[in-house]
């Protein structure tokens, strides 16, 4: 197994005496893609924050791969609408040759608009343009800060392709924040929920299960969430009668701890 890019070892952020995050531990190697979930003031951008390097934390460390190159998507392109610019001069700003730049818009599906102005991209353009700043940097770890925020739910599975094919490509390792749950189930490798302290994590299929999950994101939303990951609890045998099979748990493949009420 290759050395983890990132680890954070029982990571604490406290503001003012109340706890953000709370001894959070998790590694990211390359290949992984790995999303935090959480309800809102869960502490996810917080965490990301201390991860990137912007947040020290009150306890715990954080060890980043010596030299590692990080691509940052922040949650959304915030521009001064009065001042004009194109594509191809927002990307030049990254400071990385023309060359690299262009290869980047291409890679992420809008080279067609290197000419047009960012004032006037769709949401999913938008997205796709703060993509191709990070992946001008040629990144060994994406981080993503909700990545598919204002994208229509076609322009959002066809974003989460994309990282896959990104990170296949460049074999960088990723991590994001969504609260687009179905998706996140569909095209992410290993989810933690955080809830400022992480109440459970593992593979997508395991994790709807989880009563820590159920907990966190109700019932009905644990049940939709699952449909995406026809579970499998039991055999047929040759004539299609039905083997009974005991149930995976989460502990088999995730991992949760104890959860205590805030
Ligand atoms: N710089 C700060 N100073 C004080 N409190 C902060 C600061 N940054 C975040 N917080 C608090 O920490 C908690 C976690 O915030 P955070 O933004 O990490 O949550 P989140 O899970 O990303 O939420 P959301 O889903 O709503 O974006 C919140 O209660 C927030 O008010």
């Amino acid at each position: 197994m290759t050395e983890p890019l990132v680890t954070l070892d029982a990571v604490t952020v406290r503001f003012d005496g109340r706890t953000a995050v709370d001894r959070v531990t998790l590694s990211i190697r390359r290949g992984d893609i790995l999303t935090i979930i959480g309800p809102n003031g869960a502490g996810k951008t917080t965490l990301i924050k201390a991860l990137l390097g912007l947040q020290p934390p009150t306890a715990g460390t954080v060890t980043r791969q010596p030299g590692l190159v990080i691509g940052y998507v922040p949650q959304n392109l915030h521009m001064e609408a009065t001042l004009p610019l194109s594509v191809r001069r927002f990307m030049a700003l990254s400071g990385r040759p023309a060359e690299e730049c262009a290869q980047a818009l291409a890679r992420t599906g809008i080279g067609h608009l290197a000419d047009a102005s960012i004032h006037h991209l769709s949401g999913g353009e938008k997205q796709r343009l703060l993509l191709a700043r990070a992946l001008a940097r040629r990144p060994d770890l994406l981080v993503l800060d909700e990545p598919a925020q204002g994208v229509d739910i076609n322009g959002q599975a066809a974003l989460y392709h994309l990282i896959r094919e990104l990170r296949d490509q460049l074999n960088c390792g990723v991590i994001m924040i969504s609260h687009d749950l179905h998706l996140v189930m569909a095209a992410t490798d290993k989810v933690i929920c955080l809830n400022q302290h992480v109440c459970c994590s593992g593979y997508p299929a395991d994790i709807s299960h989880d009563p820590a999950f159920i907990e966190t994101f109700g019932r009905s939303v644990a049940e939709s969430v699952a449909v995406y990951h026809h579970h499998h609890n039991h055999r047929h045998n040759l004539h299609g009668d039905v083997i009974p099979t005991i149930p995976e748990t989460s502990d088999s493949h995730g991992h949760r701890c104890s959860h205590e009420p805030h």
